[in-house]
């Protein structure tokens, strides 16, 4: 028999993204501290944030559970980009992306009872060069507000993107090569998978 899978996150793009692969779940959004810690590494710090938001909701359910969580983060040279808090962060953000390259990174975890475990993509995103009125339109989309580094490649921002080099479901929320692996390695089925 399959374990039941809740998804832990908020995110519309995860959900659509774990739909995508043919699993049934639930989502119930995982609140946590986001904040980093001291001399903790992008990869480290994304890694952490998965497993609590997966751990927040695990500890609730018996062990039949498997609960996947995940973070995104968009790094450039030292600084580690959330979500723009306003406009002035948002045209802070996407003038140091504008025509450089920068990493996304995404970690998933599943958590199980006392089992857990976590993998971490890296991509690469080059971006094309960007004016200070295209962000401020672009502000006004409303499209940079829920998204880490105050872009959203799925979306009008697709045009600001001239090459990626990893994976593009990792950049939107979820890569689904990677959380298939894991949810199968967890007994998780999915359409594809069920007898
Ligand atoms: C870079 C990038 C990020 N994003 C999104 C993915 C994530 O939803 C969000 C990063 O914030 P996260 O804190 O990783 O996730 P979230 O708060 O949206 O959802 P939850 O924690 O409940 O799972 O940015 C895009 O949709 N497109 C992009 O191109």
């Amino acid at each position: 028999m399959s374990n039941t899978l809740i998804l832990a996150s908020q995110s519309p793009r995860r959900k659509e993204l774990l739909e995508q692969l043919g699993y049934d779940f639930i989502c119930l959004p995982a609140d946590i501290n986001e904040s980093v810690l001291p001399q903790e590494t992008p990869e480290q710090y994304v890694a952490r944030l998965a497993i609590e938001k997966a751990r927040v909701i695990a500890k609730q359910y018996d062990e039949n559970v498997v609960v996947l969580g995940s973070d995104t983060s968009v790094i450039f040279g030292q600084h580690i980009l959330g979500k723009p808090a306003s406009l002035d962060e948002c045209i802070a953000i996407l003038t140091m992306l504008s025509g450089k390259s920068h990493q996304v990174v995404t970690a998933i975890a599943a958590v199980k009872g006392e089992r857990s475990d976590v993998i971490v993509v890296k991509t690469e995103v080059d971006f094309k060069v960007l004016t200070e009125q295209e962000i401020k339109r672009y502000w006004q989309t409303g499209e940079p507000q829920d998204k880490a580094g105050a872009y959203g490649i799925q979306g009008i921002a697709g045009q600001f993107v001239k090459q990626i080099r990893g994976s593009y479901s990792a950049v939107v929320g979820l890569p689904l090569y990677e959380t298939s692996q894991l949810l199968s390695a967890f007994g998780v089925k999915s359409s594809m998978t069920k007898d």
